[in-house]
């Protein structure tokens, strides 16, 4: 049931086209030869990491039985954003120091020696290295996409050769890349689309035998999955639904998980994945939206805009609260904005009136409780 679980290929749901795909992009690698390089698609939780995961293990196997080998490095570059972490990462991942005789440490070396080491450890080690680079969109310098994806060409690679494959939420992504990374690294291009209601049930079911046998409503997967159908078919939303719909019945003493305590499970999902959005923000876009939860509360809602001025004024008693300097006005309008970015919150601007110029008006989406909850869950 963790969204981190990979399952076998016979669990991998209405992919077929996509896993298709992917293996023959890659499958040159498995006979030792140099794989197209990869550029996958698609809203979040449709299935790109887990499929790429599952075909890069795949090839590993087949390889194997070619007497070829494979190194796969994975590497989400939200977390190692930085050329430098991310080759660190890669060289880390793939070397055996008492085979290759190269330490890769934690830090404290050059970009350019990560560089120098990782291609050591590739030539040494394997025919053919995959680099699953997840989130590619996250990763601050591009140089490194030009780095992996012309290594043979550029003959940093003499005895190996090498594959990326870059996963993004981005439909847009490709259009801000320098035209000569473009080339190298898009070679294919795949799109994974929004799974539907059944194809998310059907993903469920493949997880039910996680519950004892006949525990479990048979509403509860229909339900899991017309919540997670609702915004896009995202499974990751839908597998945590029902986990946490599980465990629900389970710290309430249910014999059984009842449709009830689906309701309760998409709540703890909402605030769950909000936790995680909110825990990686700034301590001050935290107390902005804190502010901005307060304000809906006592409008009652979520329908009256709220004003950015509004807002200010909240936010700054709050840091009083806190004991913490507050931000400037200025700040503050681009905190809201970059909340807007990650659809936390709407914004409207609007006209004044003659001589008044233009103000914002803004929304939360979701229900100001959840996000209170968020925010004092991640202090
Ligand atoms: N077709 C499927 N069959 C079974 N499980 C699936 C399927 N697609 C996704 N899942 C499960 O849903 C969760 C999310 O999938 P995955 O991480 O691959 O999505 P993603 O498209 O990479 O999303 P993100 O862009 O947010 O990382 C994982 O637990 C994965 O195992």
């Amino acid at each position: 049931m963790q969204v981190s679980h990979l399952p076998d290929g016979d669990r991998i749901i209405g992919r077929e086209d996509e896993l298709t795909n992917l293996a023959n992009a890659i499958k040159p690698a498995t006979r030792g030869n140099t794989p197209n390089n990869v550029l996958v698609y698609g809203k979040t939780g449709t299935g790109k990491s887990l499929c790429s995961k599952f075909i890069t293990n795949q090839a590993v196997n087949q390889a194997a039985s070619n007497d070829i080998s494979i190194g796969v490095a994975y590497i989400d570059c939200l977390q190692e954003s930085t050329e430098t972490q991310a080759v660190q990462s890669i060289g880390y991942q793939l070397n055996e120091p008492t085979k290759t005789d190269v330490s890769i440490p934690h830090s404290g070396l050059s970009t350019s020696e990560y560089y120098r080491r990782l291609w050591r450890i590739v030539d040494d080690r394997y025919d053919v290295a995959l680099i699953i680079l997840d989130e590619v969109d996250k990763i601050e310098d591009d140089d490194i996409l030009m780095q992996l994806s012309r290594a043979v060409e550029s003959g940093k690679l003499t005895e190996s050769t090498i594959g990326v494959i870059g996963i993004s939420n981005k439909v847009r992504y490709k259009e801000s890349l320098d035209e000569r990374i473009k080339s190298s690294l898009c070679e294919r291009e795949y799109v994974f689309s929004p799974y539907d209601a059944n194809q998310i049930r059907e993903i469920l079911h493949s997880r039910s035998d996680a519950f004892h046998e006949g525990v479990l409503d048979e509403a509860v997967i229909p339900r899991v999955a017309a919540l997670a159908a609702r915004e896009h078919g995202d499974a990751r939303k839908a597998i945590d639904i029902f986990r946490f719909a599980g465990e629900i019945a389970e710290e309430n003493d249910h014999d059984a998980v009842a449709e009830e305590c689906v309701e309760q499970a998409h709540e703890r999902e909402e605030t769950s994945r909000l936790a995680e959005l909110i825990s990686k923000s700034p301590s001050h876009a935290k107390l902005v939206l804190e502010a901005m939860a307060f304000l809906s509360q006592q409008n009652g809602g979520n329908d009256v805009p709220i004003t950015t001025n509004e807002v200010f004024d909240l936010y700054k008693t709050l840091c009083d609260r806190d004991g913490s300097d507050h931000l400037k006005l200025r700040r503050v309008r681009d905190i809201l904005s970059e909340l807007e970015f990650l659809s936390i919150i709407n914004q409207e601007r609007k006209w004044a009136g003659k001589g008044k110029g233009n103000y914002m008006e803004n929304r939360l989406i979701d229900d100001p409780q959840v996000i209170i909850a968020a925010c004092n869950e991640s202090e």
